[in-house]
């Protein structure tokens, strides 16, 4: 801080000067020609007042405020005379003293002049450079010398770019426009350059008339760059910003697609976080769990959103109890469960663990579920056309084969046997013939009807094609093969339809064979049994016949007939 002497010292700075000048003395070598006597003791003196109100205090400042200081106390002493004094000083009486004096406080005003740490300069009407702070070369390069010597100082010293301004500003002053503040480049010597604050205000002499400018410029190179600096790093954030909400912006855009895609798809998503707490579901969650379409579900704990849905399933425990162990055991991906709901519904549910980023800690667990009722019903549809005759809905030669082989290996590995049916229907063309194929499929359902209440529920019934039936009857015997032979005879011959008023019937020629006896495969199995039941039709129809054991084929025919 500037001491509180110092102020009037540096205005008694500013009249010793003017005294000085007065006496007509040399200005300091850093004025120009012109300088002292063109802008006269007003003007210096302002030049003086300006050098404490604008520059920084620095060292040099306060040296010039004590020698200020001290000169004012010269004048408090009586030993220099102020312009304009009423009072006569002994020195003023004395003409050699006084010059002395003067002489001596030009010395001290020089080294005011020349110490300021600012650029100070004066400039006169025309805008010509008077004088100049030897500071300039600190932060130009160029001596107070090189300026005044220069043409145009404002041309010579400012930057290209705010040349133009700071003449305009120059000019404006000078027509009595006040002062002016503005930041502008000096150009230096190398070639670059380094940014002011400058200050131009008008000298006003004596007679109240602009005599002159005067700009005080202060070094702000440093103040500058960190503006620029700051400028950068505002720009790079603001960069940063922009890129963060474009990614904001493109992630939600991701997201509302990503919503989209997830609210059309068939199946249910259900995220929960860590904390067992519903993140997203999607539309499909909702409809498989038959909660209503605006239903929000987030931040609902898992076991909560679990005793919501517990009444929809047939067996409530046994799905919360594998929800448990898959939670429990942090099962990375379970395997596909399937649940029955009351309403017939058959959902499967499938989860994994999600990762998270790159620490790769479990985030949470993700639940698909997916009904899939309808691709049962199709499945067991595609299956039933596979292996059941659609006329009849028995199991048809496929599933024939497949049961037949599957008997016989169990068979095998208990030591029991198995018999094998053969019926072939008699008299069942001309029905056909007569009646049309419409009767004759009428007649094979009603026989598929009353056969299956014949045979018993261990005992498989097949149609084989055409108007051949089988049955396979496992882990049985001769005896009880007979019998159900005889049933079957009986039953088919016991079986009416009516057709165009006329009551009409078929019967059956049957013939039984049983493994291991008739034939050790299915194939030896089924040659035995039809072969035993062409001897029923040989034999007059309507009756079945046992198979000739496999080792003795030549045996006396063994029939039965109702
Ligand atoms: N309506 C109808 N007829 C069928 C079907 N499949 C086969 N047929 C007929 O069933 C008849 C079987 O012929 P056969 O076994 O010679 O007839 P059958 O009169 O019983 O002769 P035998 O066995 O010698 O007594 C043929 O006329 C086939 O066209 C069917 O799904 N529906």
């Amino acid at each position: 801080m500037m001491s509180p002497q110092v102020l009037p010292a540096l205005s008694g700075v500013g009249v010793a000067l003017a005294v000085m000048l007065g006496a007509g003395l040399a200005p300091p070598d850093s004025w120009g020609p012109a300088g002292a006597s063109a802008l006269g003791a007003g003007l210096l003196a302002a030049f003086a007042m300006r050098c404490h109100l604008k520059a920084e205090v620095t060292r040099r400042q306060l040296e010039a405020a004590e020698l200020a200081a001290r000169i004012d106390g010269l004048h408090a002493a009586g030993a220099i005379g102020r312009v304009g004094d009423e009072e006569q000083t002994p020195e003023r009486a004395c003409p050699l003293r006084q010059i002395e004096h003067a002489s001596h406080h030009l010395a001290l005003l020089r080294q005011v002049a020349e110490g300021v740490y600012g650029v100070e300069a004066l400039f006169d009407r025309r805008c010509r450079l008077n004088w100049i702070s030897p500071s300039i070369e600190r932060l130009t390069g160029y001596s107070p010398s090189d300026c005044l010597s220069a043409e145009e100082a404002i041309s010579f010293l400012v930057h290209e770019s705010d040349r133009r301004y700071c003449m305009r500003v120059a000019d404006q002053v000078l027509s009595g426009g006040g002062q002016h503040d503005f930041e502008m480049r000096l150009v230096r010597r190398d070639g670059s350059f380094g940014w002011v604050a400058c200050h131009w205000r008008p000298v006003i002499g004596e007679d109240g008339e602009i005599e002159g400018l005067r700009m005080s410029a202060e070094d702000i190179q440093g103040r500058k760059e960190a503006e620029y600096k700051l400028l950068e790093t505002v720009a790079e954030l603001r960069r940063a910003q922009a890129l963060r909400e474009h990614y904001l912006s493109r992630s939600n855009d991701e997201r509302q697609r990503l919503a989209a895609l997830l609210n059309v798809i068939r199946l249910g998503i259900l995220f929960i976080d860590h904390d067992h707490r519903v993140l997203y579901f999607n539309r499909a969650m909702l409809e498989i769990w038959g909660f209503p379409p605006d239903e929000n579900l987030i931040g609902m704990r898992d076991v909560v959103l679990q005793s919501k849905v517990g009444a929809l399933l047939e067996e409530p425990e046994s799905f919360f109890a594998h929800v448990q162990a898959i939670v429990g055991a942090r099962v990375a991906v379970s395997d596909r469960h399937e649940q029955r709901f009351r309403d017939g519904r058959i959902v499967t549910d499938i989860s994994a663990v999600v990762e998270g980023g790159q620490g790769r800690r479990g985030i949470g667990r993700v639940w698909i579920y997916e009904d899939v009722t309808e691709q049962r019903r199709i499945a067991a549809q595609l299956v039933s056309l596979a292996e059941r005759d659609p006329l009849t809905n028995l199991y048809n030669r496929r599933r024939f084969h497949e049961e037949l082989e599957r008997l016989l290996a169990e068979a095998e590995r208990h030591g029991v046997q198995v018999g094998l049916v053969a019926i072939d229907l008699d008299g069942f063309k001309p029905i056909n013939d007569r009646f049309g194929h419409q009767a004759g499929d009428e007649v094979l359902i009603g026989l598929a009807e009353g056969v299956g209440r014949i045979v018993r529920r261990n005992e498989m019934f097949f149609r084989l094609g055409g108007d051949e039936f089988g049955v396979l009857v496992p882990d049985t015997n001769e005896r009880e093969l007979s019998e159900l032979a005889g049933r079957l005879v009986d039953g088919v011959d016991a079986l009416k339809f009516e057709f165009c008023g006329e009551t009409v019937g078929v019967t059956a020629s049957i013939g039984i064979a049983l493994y291991p006896a008739h034939g050790r495969d299915g194939e030896a199995l089924m040659a035995a049994a039809d072969e035993a039941m062409y001897r029923s039709k040989s034999g007059g129809r309507n009756q079945w016949s046992v198979a000739h054991p496999k080792n003795n084929l030549a045996a006396p025919l063994n029939t039965g007939s109702r």
